[in-house]
This record gives C-alpha cells, sequence and structure tokens, in this order.
C-alpha cells in the first residue's frame, strides 16, 4: 500500500512554526515510508481565503524542504462535494434543518434545565413534507445536517454511540458521538463547513493517513462515521500535540507570531526551523538534524507527547548556530556570493568565520572587515601602539599560510616578553576592530601581507 498523507491549511494567512510542525510530520512520515505527500488547501471560505497566502504556504513549504506531489484547492472541486452530499441525502443520512441561531439556543436551554446533554435533538426530522414547504415558502432556507449513527431518533435519549481507533500517537481513542449534535455539513447560503469536503477529499485523494493537530480529535470521531456513511474505509489517524508560545498562548495564522516568513526573513536557517518544528515535544533531543534524511532518521510519530508544548524562539538560534558552524563551503556558495562573498578567498574565509555567526548574513559584517578594514578604529593605549609598531615590524615574508601566525607571534613573545592576552589582543583589535572574532591564524592569510600592514597603528 502507498502510504498517501495530506497537510491541509486554510489560506487564511502566513502558516506558524505549528502548522509548520504538521506539515512536517507528514512530509516525514511519508518520506520513511515512500509515500505521497498531498497539498491540499481548504480554501472553501471565500470570505477569508486569499490565493496569496496559498502562495505564500507553498513557498513556506518548499523552503522548509517539503515537496508535494501534488497541490489541490478545495474551491476548485465542489462537483466532488455535491456528488457526496447527493450520495448522503439518497442514504436518508443528511436532514434539512430550518431552526433559526434563537431557537437552537433556546432548544439548548431547554434540554439543560432537564439536565439533558447540550447537543441538537434532532426535532428537524419530525416536519412533515407539508410542513416543510410552509417554512420554505415563509423563505426560511435550511441547513443540513448529517446524522450521527447512533440509530437514535428520539430527541431525549441518552444513548451512547461510541467510535474507536487507534491513534498513531495517542493509542486508543473513544469520542462518544451521542456527546456531539449531529454536524451542519451545509449552511443555509449553500456554503460547506470543514467536515464533509475534508472527508470526500480524503477519500477522493486515497489518503492512508490523517495527520493532524489534537485539536482535531473530536471532528474525527465524526468524520469516521462520515468516512463509513459515504462507503469508505477510514484512514488511520494520528493526532499531535500542539505547540504553544512560551506563555503558553495558542498561536494563529492570523496573529502572524512564529510565522515561517518572519523566522526566513530573521535569517534563520529551514533545517533550525524543521528541527526545532519536529523534534519539540517528542522523546527526541532538541539538536539541529543538517537535513531532512537526518531529521526523518530521528522521527517517530508515536514518540510525541500527548500534552501542548511550549516553543521557545530563542532556541532556534542555538540551533542555527550549530548549523551554520559545521555548513560546507559549498552548501553556502550561492548564498554567499548574493552578500557579495566571492573570488578565491570566499572559502577559506568561510571556514575562518563560520563558527561565529549567528546568522549566515552576518558574514557580510566579517567580509567587510576582512576586505576593507576594520569598521572602527580601535581604541588602543599608547603603550599598545608602540607595542603593535615593533609587533608589525616582525612580519614574517610571504608566502602566507595557516602557520603564519603562529611563527609571527612566537617572534613578538620573544622580543617584546608579552604573552597571553597582553600579546593577542592588540593585535586581534588592530586587525579586525573587534575584542573576539575568529581565529587570527585563519585570518591572517585572508588579509595577506598588504592587508595586514594597511593596519599598522
Ligand atoms: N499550534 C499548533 N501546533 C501544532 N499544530 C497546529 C497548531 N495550530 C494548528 N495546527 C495544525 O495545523 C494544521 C492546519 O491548520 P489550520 O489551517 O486550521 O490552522 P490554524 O493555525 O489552526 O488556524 P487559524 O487559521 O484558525 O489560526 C492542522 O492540522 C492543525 O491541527
Amino acid at each position: 500500500m502507498t502510504v498517501i498523507v495530506r497537510f491541509a491549511p486554510s489560506p487564511t494567512g502566513n502558516i506558524h512554526i505549528g502548522n509548520a510542525r504538521t506539515a512536517l510530520f507528514n512530509w516525514l512520515f511519508a518520506r520513511q515510508r515512500g509515500g505521497r505527500f498531498v497539498q491540499r488547501f481548504d480554501d472553501t471560505d471565500v470570505e477569508r481565503s486569499r490565493q496569496e497566502y496559498a502562495d505564500n504556504i507553498l513557498t513556506d513549504i518548499a523552503w522548509l524542504g517539503i515537496e508535494p506531489s501534488v497541490v489541490e484547492y478545495q474551491s476548485k472541486r465542489f462537483a466532488v462535494y455535491e456528488a457526496a452530499i447527493a450520495k448522503l441525502k439518497a442514504a436518508g443520512l443528511l436532514y434539512p434543518c430550518y431552526e433559526t441561531a434563537e431557537e437552537l439556543d433556546l432548544k439548548r436551554k431547554v434540554r439543560l434545565t432537564r439536565r439533558l446533554p447540550p447537543v441538537y435533538g434532532r426535532e428537524a426530522l419530525k416536519p412533515t413534507a407539508v410542513e416543510r414547504a410552509r417554512l420554505e415558502a415563509e423563505g426560511r432556507r435550511p441547513h443540513w445536517r448529517f446524522l450521527l449513527p447512533n440509530f437514535d431518533t428520539d430527541p431525549f435519549s441518552t444513548r451512547r454511540t461510541e467510535v474507536t481507533w487507534t491513534d498513531l500517537v495517542r493509542g486508543e481513542e473513544t469520542v462518544d458521538l451521542a456527546s456531539l449534535s449531529d454536524p451542519v455539513l451545509v449552511r443555509e447560503d449553500g456554503t460547506y463547513l470543514y467536515t464533509l469536503p475534508s472527508v470526500a477529499d480524503d477519500i477522493d485523494f486515497g489518503i492512508t493517513h490523517v495527520i493532524r493537530g489534537d485539536d482535531h480529535v473530536t471532528n474525527t470521531g465524526v468524520q469516521i462515521a462520515l468516512f463509513k456513511a459515504l462507503g469508505a474505509e477510514p484512514p488511520a489517524f494520528g493526532h499531535h500535540n500542539l505547540l504553544t508560545a512560551v506563555t503558553g498562548e495558542g498561536l494563529s495564522k492570523r496573529s502572524g507570531a512564529l510565522s515561517i516568513a518572519s523566522l526566513r526573513a530573521d535569517g534563520i536557517e529551514p533545517m533550525a526551523v524543521a528541527s526545532l518544528a519536529v523534534l519539540t515535544g517528542t522523546s527526541e533531543n532538541v539538536v539541529a538534524a543538517r537535513d531532512m534524511a537526518e531529521l526523518a532518521g530521528r522521527f517517530d510519530l508515536a514518540s510525541t507527547s500527548r500534552s501542548a508544548s511550549k516553543f521557545d524562539p530563542a532556541d532556534l538560534l542555538v540551533l542555527n548556530r550549530t548549523l551554520l558552524h559545521g555548513m560546507d563551503f559549498a552548501a553556502v556558495a550561492e548564498r554567499l556570493a548574493a552578500l557579495g562573498i566571492a573570488g578565491a578567498r570566499a572559502e577559506p574565509f568561510w571556514l575562518a568565520v563560520r563558527g561565529n555567526l549567528d546568522r549566515l548574513a552576518d558574514a557580510a559584517g566579517w567580509w567587510r572587515i576582512v576586505t576593507q578594514g576594520p569598521t572602527q578604529a580601535p581604541d588602543l593605549s599608547d603603550e599598545d601602539r608602540a607595542f603593535l609598531r615593533a609587533a608589525f615590524d616582525l612580519l614574517p615574508a610571504a608566502p602566507w599560510d595557516g602557520t603564519t601566525f603562529k611563527a609571527w607571534m612566537d617572534q613578538v613573545k620573544a622580543v617584546s616578553g608579552r604573552k597571553g592576552k597582553a600579546l593577542f589582543m592588540p593585535v586581534r583589535l588592530a586587525l579586525t576592530g573587534l575584542p573576539s572574532g575568529p581565529e587570527l591564524a585563519d585570518l591572517l592569510p585572508l588579509l595577506g601581507p598588504e592587508g595586514t600592514q594597511a593596519r599598522r597603528p
């Protein structure tokens, strides 16, 4: 059986790190099994959905390293949903309801005072065709409810009907359908709620595993019933925990907080985002994976925690540094060239500075220092200046390599009697203008005899 998964956001904003967790869980799950990944946009809500957001989401998932087999839009698939609606109606499993919101609210209150569960009492199953015609004549339009399979049309019944499944994350799960109202699938204006298009598409695309946040657990009880009502075998389900901000606050596409686009703009590497999005709230250590293959090797859906996990953006910088420090020149050459870092010195420069970077773009600052000199004049005492002038007189002859700095310092030490910080710090300040940075042994050959002499105080 080919594994087919899907990531199905509504294109109503930019996806955040929590949505990325869902996308990546699906992608890694499929990748581990040689499966396929369907990118589906749940854009039936035309008011809130925008193509621009869908395009941004495609950019974001591509940046994270996800390659969908196919991209689908629910707004282009109404024929499929109409066919499913017709099937349910023919089976007597979809019924028209004419109650207004106020009437429903009143009914709910009546049930509560009678100590009955505040679910819809299926009163709309009772009216005859004549009564419905009268309501239509009054100008009322029905919304349509799916008759949940508890085969109990007594509005005051409390009989339980449980739907169970073995969740890929949470193990045995049960939803009691008797505790739920028959869900509205189609609104008065003919628009669809989330439930039916999602199930109809999962059937149509042959989705084998639905992996999503645990905000959907209750939906799954209803959806399993709907799969069956439409004559389809339900897929396997896995509900992972949600990520929250450090404050415990939930994430929302609309707020834009921790959006993938903002993290990209902030210069965070995609594998730092992917590693944190996937490994937070699992039994794995949150250590940066260099690529998807490595992350896939450390991903296990079943090891995900059941409770919400806090996500600390500060951890991203730590992962980012680790990734940059181990990155080969070939992996960054193009991006460095875009920063103007190119030519024969680009590779040794990268190897010299990568260990000092928080973000790749920080390399530009070091490149400026190496090629043009310190951005600010070093703060040196007269004594240090005199020491440096004597030291610069001792610079070895060309050609220079990785051993030159040590040879130079050995001589300066012997002549000046300075050692440790007193020896190295004035040299570092003279060469870079900064009190810390890359190894001077690596920087010196990059500066070359001319560049070094130009820094003589
Ligand atoms: N904080 C979160 N952590 C992990 N997964 C999440 C989180 N929020 C949403 N998801 C998952 O992301 C997927 C896409 O969800 P959806 O498009 O409904 O986004 P949303 O962020 O929940 O919605 P909203 O647009 O209301 O902010 C769903 O599978 C959902 O379970």
